[in-house]
């Protein structure tokens, strides 16, 4: 199917467990061909989120989940979905076998769903595996099994549910951009869900940011990660300095990466216009190899201040020191207030 129903969605979907709600989403949907990363902290409710999508909640599940426009049914579910979860679950047999296994699980005969897994099992780089046993793979080839066996069904919808987690950051790298360059293309909705930004970034076009089981914010990846709305998402997007009006004296709470705060560390250096500078006492200094780390206690909270490179004790102030901390990119939280 084709047109702007294409995909998976929800409306009003409410799911409740152990007398709480653990989740409330108005209204979602993921078109086909596109990927959406639901990125939270962890007990946000993404896996819960998930589940709910794709019917395999055990919970008490209420609203509309909708398939390319139309109410889901169990049995269209399955026949659209596939699944890959943090923990690679595969079968007895070689990889070549687990990746097939896929389709022969859908009725498809033993000599066609070879022929349709190879292309995927050469495009995931897996063909020197194939006659592998594979419980004998390392984690992250067995999860590239479990990607590629996922991909080879051509699945309507895609869910993966952290799939790069535990994966050394060359593994993951790699496997982002085989799975990005897989998707390409393909009539799938995707939805990923991840701690990780940059895993967002690229894997996803668009992102929705679930905080204690709302959906807080939702928009381009590129975006919705440099924006964040208010404290809650700007903690998970990493913009951990929150500064409130009562500190710079600007209308909104600021919000700023520790890699874009940083010691005034020249004392003749006025006031630059823009650039809010507020002022503290120095807490304490971390040399942490690739960075320096300089806390600041404020009068409205403490500020982290990453210095890139290795600066010299000398070069800093000693800890219980009045300093001034200059904010070089922030971002207004205009519904913090
Ligand atoms: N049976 C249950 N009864 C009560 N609460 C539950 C139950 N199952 C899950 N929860 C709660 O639901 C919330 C969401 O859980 P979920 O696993 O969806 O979070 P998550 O965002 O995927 O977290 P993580 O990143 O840690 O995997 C958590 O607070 C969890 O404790």
């Amino acid at each position: 199917m084709t047109g702007p129903d294409a995909g998976i969605g929800c409306r009003d979907l409410r799911v409740h467990a152990g007398g709480r709600e653990l989740l409330s989403v108005p209204e979602l949907h993921v078109a086909s061909g596109r990927t959406l990363a639901v990125l939270g902290p962890n007990g946000a409710g993404k896996s819960t989120l998930l589940r709910a999508l794709g019917l395999l909640s055990s919970h008490r599940v209420s609203g509309q989940i909708l398939l390319d426009g139309r109410p889901a049914t169990p049995a269209l579910m399955r026949g659209a979905i596939a699944a890959v979860l943090q923990r690679p679950i595969l079968r007895r047999g070689t990889v070549a076998a687990n990746v097939i296994s896929g389709l022969r699980f859908r009725g498809v005969s033993r000599r066609e769903a070879r022929a349709r897994a190879w292309p995927w099992i050469e495009a995931l780089g897996l063909a020197p595996l194939a006659g592998r046993d594979a419980r004998s793979l390392s984690i992250g080839e067995a999860q590239r099994v479990s990607i590629t066996r996922a991909l080879a069904v051509r699945p309507r919808v895609l869910l993966l549910d952290e799939p790069f987690t535990g994966l050394d950051s060359t593994t993951r790298a790699d496997l982002l951009a085989d799975l990005r360059a897989a998707l390409n293309g393909q009539p799938t909705a995707t939805i990923l869900v991840t701690h990780d930004r940059q895993e967002a970034l690229a894997l996803a076009e668009e992102t929705a940011l679930l905080i204690g089981g709302r959906i807080r914010q939702h928009g381009p990846t590129a975006e919705v990660l440099d924006h964040p709305s208010d404290p809650d998402t700007a903690r998970l997007l990493g913009f951990t300095n929150l500064l409130p009006p009562a500190l710079t004296g600007r209308a909104h709470t600021l919000a700023a990466r520790p890699e874009h705060t940083e010691l005034v560390l020249d004392p003749s250096e006025g006031r630059a216009g823009e650039v809010p500078v507020v002022t503290g006492t120095l807490r304490r200094t971390v040399a942490l190899g690739i960075a320096t780390r300089v806390d600041v206690d404020t009068p409205t909270g403490r500020l982290t201040c990453l210095h890139p490179g290795d600066v010299p004790a000398t070069e800093l102030p000693p800890a219980g020191s009045d300093v001034r901390v200059r904010i070089r990119h922030a971002r207004s939280l205009t519904a913090a207030e």
